[in-house]
């Protein structure tokens, strides 16, 4: 255990240290860590990758206070539907991926750093396959695109029907230019989490679809004010957290007034353990609205280096 900050005169809230591997490597890498805490409401996470320094790790401790001292707005819906997240995985190991989440939506992570265009369409074609004609698929190619590289792309992946494509632009302006060119919707994701002013970037020309993930928008309340500030569909991601941060998600996209679109909240299949012995893992392709008991925390504990690494972390993040 390790003494989180206290935000008041009252005892310093509990606060513990997990890290657990991935079953894939996804988003470059391959073990996911991060701090559990308890308040009076409850448990929340605080896990920002370690690439984001402290400025850009604030909104994601805000996030976990939201979750351990004042809990989350009240649901308008039980459960919530999600996608089954597909890595950049081989076509065979992706097809088994959506077979057996039992999603009707799947996200395909496209162009991958290494990769050949020819994989990312196998891929798509191995996830059709799967889903069958009604399924739903969206790609996300983590701005990895200039716009005339994404035109030809987002034409030739869009031939297996395409739902959304996530972020397949660095900029606005290029999301501007593409939206131009293509029929398919375009959904902002790293445009807005990424933003200094998440309330205030202008999507208008940009986006047709709006990714919200709680810890990068500093926790449930502020990314609902983040959909209304925008007034576009709203789909609901995660941070490859624990089941602690994607009750959290869960809550978020509950608490929608419109939820038209599956989220993406199905990530816990990505780790090979969890902090609980109750994960959130979709059943019939949705997950339910409640609140996460992480019971198997001594079995995930980190060691005492990752320990240190995320006291000094936390303590630099509360300080700023
Ligand atoms: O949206 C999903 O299906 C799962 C979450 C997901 O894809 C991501 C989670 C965390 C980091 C990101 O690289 C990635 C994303 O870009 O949306
Ligand atoms: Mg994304």
């Amino acid at each position: 255990m390790i003494p989180a900050p206290a935000g008041g005169t009252g005892p310093a809230p509990e606060a513990r240290v997990y890290r657990v591997p991935m079953r894939t490597r996804f988003r470059g890498i391959t073990v996911r860590d991060g701090v559990l805490v308890r308040g009076p409401a409850g448990w929340g996470e605080f896990s920002p990758f370690w690439d984001y320094d402290v400025a850009e790790s604030r909104r994601w401790w805000a996030a976990a206070e939201e979750a351990a001292l004042a809990g989350w707005p009240a649901p308008v819906r039980a459960s919530v539907p999600v996608n089954v997240t597909v890595p950049a995985v081989e076509p065979a190991r992706a097809h088994g991926i959506v077979t057996a989440s039992g999603c009707r939506t799947a996200k395909v992570k496209v162009a991958e750093p290494g990769q050949t265009p020819e994989e990312d369409l196998a891929r798509v074609e191995a996830v059709r396959d799967a889903l069958g004609p009604d399924g739903a698929i969206r790609v996300d190619a983590n701005a990895a695109w200039d716009v005339d590289t994404a035109v030809a792309r987002i034409r030739a992946l869009d031939r297996m029907g395409l739902e959304y494509v996530e972020q397949p632009c660095a900029t606005l302006a290029e999301l501007a230019a593409l939206r131009r060119r293509v029929d398919v919707r375009v959904a902002v994701d790293e445009g807005v989490r990424r933003s200094d002013d998440p309330l205030r970037v202008d999507l208008r020309e940009a986006a047709d679809v709006v990714v919200l993930k709680v810890q990068p928008l500093g926790g449930v309340r502020a990314a609902l004010r983040v959909a209304e500030a925008h007034g576009l569909p709203c789909v609901v991601s995660s941070a490859l957290e624990s089941s602690v941060g994607i009750a959290a998600g869960v809550a978020l996209a509950a608490a929608l007034p419109e939820l038209p679109f599956a989220c993406g909240l199905a990530t816990v299949a990505l780790l090979a353990e969890d902090v609980t012995s109750s994960p959130l893992l979709p059943v019939d392709g949705a997950l339910p609205v409640t609140r996460v008991e992480p019971d198997r925390l001594e079995e995930v504990a980190a060691d005492p280096v990752t320990r240190a690494r995320w006291r000094a972390r936390l303590a630099a993040v509360v300080a700023s």
